[in-house]
């Protein structure tokens, strides 16, 4: 009999697994897949990080080591090798979640769980028993009508076979300007294919700020990218180890084709739940498809939580992480909290983009009144020795109260410097909290302190 039985061992479940553990439970966490971490580890997060910096590297050497003074023979893709190094990136990772499961003394239970009744978790033939149990089994990505995705034939994939391709293509169709589609579609371009990426709305990446939409797209545009926006894809369809996708324009009905080498359909993603007897149960669920749940990450059926891709919020791997630590700390009959108005998002290209909080319409829209301080990196030393002054942050803050309500980085380690703002966020800082903040010079974190002095009496270095 186990306090607690996790069902899934993504970011989700293994850190809800370890932090009951950590709090004296006996815990086990069951997991179909072969290796432990999820989407997020095998086939998300750290596989799609590694080819994003091997083909930042590349693209270094190509296009800015010569200014530099570096020179030499030109750097060649070993793609055989870059999948290796992928992998062992991947394994190193999944590896350490099975040490910290034996440090911990939490039983993983192999195979494909199904819930039988409150508390009875039934693995192969075996059901087990535990007084809690916590759904954390993710999310697959979505499907599109009229486009058969088949990721061993490599022609028409999802992120899954995007991160492992037969060979690299000579041109590639993505199918939505999200953030897998971008980070991949960087990747590809990166290593010398053609990439078209193709978009139903009218800019890219929905929900960002609008200023930081604009000059997203104008760099990848810069970098090689080709968006067509405005379009809905209707088909695509494989032959002979190429396929053609057929959309049309929105604004005028007007169809058309594009024949390619490879289509990512990176379109969203859908919450795993099939086969855990959900129905059954009587566990309710959204209209959408993800499980309901209350303050407490409780379902409709006592002793049954769920967190994580598999319930309502944004998809992210740091925010099932929290909701994880949230519901083991309230089942060990704690106060778990989780701050849903400080999840920071970002987006690895190069430049990377970060976001936390309101965006400015947003703040608009709920009636707020804001003041906008902008910073460009043009005017930040350390950006501009990095060749990367591309960009800038855009703090918000209440234009009565100076607390800062959002930021949004578009510049090089933007993934990094977002923290200290989500930091400022928590403690209920205002920008002026920030602006008399010491900063290391030179640092591109110097243009959030910037950004913040352009809330006040205005920066120095524009
Ligand atoms: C290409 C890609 C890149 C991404 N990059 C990032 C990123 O950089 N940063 C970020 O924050 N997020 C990223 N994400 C999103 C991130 O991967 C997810 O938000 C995160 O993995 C969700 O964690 P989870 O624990 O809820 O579910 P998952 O990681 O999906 O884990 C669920 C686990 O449950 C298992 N499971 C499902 N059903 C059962 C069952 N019945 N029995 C047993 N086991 C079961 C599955 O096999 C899986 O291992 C990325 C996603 C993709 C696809
Ligand atoms: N760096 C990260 O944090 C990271 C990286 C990868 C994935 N993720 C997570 O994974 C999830 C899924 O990512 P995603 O990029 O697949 O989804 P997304 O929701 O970010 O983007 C999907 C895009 O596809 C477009 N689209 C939908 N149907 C279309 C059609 N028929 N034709 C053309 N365009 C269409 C949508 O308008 C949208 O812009 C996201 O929630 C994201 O948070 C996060």
């Amino acid at each position: 009999m186990y306090d607690l039985i996790v069902i899934g061992a993504g970011p989700g479940g293994y850190v809800c697994a370890i932090r009951a553990a950590q709090l004296g439970l006996k815990v086990a966490c069951v997991e179909g897949r072969e290796t432990l971490g999820g989407t997020c580890l095998n086939v998300g997060c750290i596989p799609s990080k590694a080819l994003l910096h091997a083909s930042h590297m590349l693209h270094e050497s190509h296009e800015n080591f010569d200014r530099m003074g570096l020179t030499g023979a030109k750097v060649k893709v070993d793609w055989t090798k870059m999948q290796g190094y992928k992998a062992e990136t991947v394994s190193g990772n999944t590896k350490g979640i099975e040490f910290l499961f034996k440090k911990n003394k939490i039983d993983w239970l192999k195979g494909w769980a199904s819930i039988e009744a409150p508390g009875k978790v039934k693995v192969g033939d075996k059901v087990h028993e535990a007084t809690n149990v916590v759904i954390a089994t993710g999310s697959d990505p979505a499907k599109l009508k009229g486009v058969e995705v088949d990721n061993a034939g490599g022609v028409i994939v999802d992120s899954t076979g995007a991160l492992s391709l037969p060979k690299i293509p000579k041109s590639m169709v993505v199918i939505g300007a999200g953030v897998i589609g971008l980070e991949l579609g960087s990747v590809y371009a990166r290593l010398g294919a053609e990439v078209t990426v193709v978009e139903y709305l009218d800019e890219i990446t929905p929900g960002m700020d609008a200023e930081v939409q604009k000059q997203f797209q104008k760099i990848l545009t810069k970098q090689g990218l080709k968006f067509i926006l405005g379009a809905a894809v209707k088909s695509a369809e494989a032959a002979k180890g190429k396929a053609r996708i057929a959309y049309s324009l929105k604004k005028d009905d007007s169809e058309h084709s594009i024949d390619t080498d490879c289509v990512l359909v990176a379109t969203g993603r859908r919450p795993q739940v099939d086969g855990l007897g959900l129905d059954a149960l009587g566990v309710q669920m959204t209209d959408r498809g993800f499980i309901k749940i209350d303050e407490h990450w409780a379902t409709s059926v006592k002793g049954v939580y769920a967190i994580g891709d598999c319930v309502p919020g944004p998809m992210l791997a740091h925010k099932a992480e929290d909701e994880g630590m949230a519901v083991a700390e309230v089942i060990a009959g704690k106060h778990g909290h989780v701050n849903y108005d400080v999840i920071p998002g970002v987006i690895y290209t190069t430049p990377e983009v970060a976001n936390v909080g309101m965006t400015e319409a947003a703040a608009k829209d709920a009636g707020r009144k804001v003041k906008i301080g902008k910073f460009p990196f043009m005017g930040n030393a350390r950006a501009k020795a990095m060749m990367q002054a591309d960009g800038f942050v855009k703090l918000i803050a209440d234009a009565e109260t100076d607390r800062i309500l959002g930021c949004h980085i578009i510049g090089p380690n933007a993934g990094e410097m977002i923290h200290e703002v989500c930091v400022a966020m928590e403690f209920g800082a205002a920008a002026e909290d920030l602006a008399l903040t010491c900063h290391a010079h030179p640092t591109t974190s110097e243009a959030v302190r910037e950004a913040a002095l352009a809330c006040g009496d205005g920066p120095i270095h524009v």
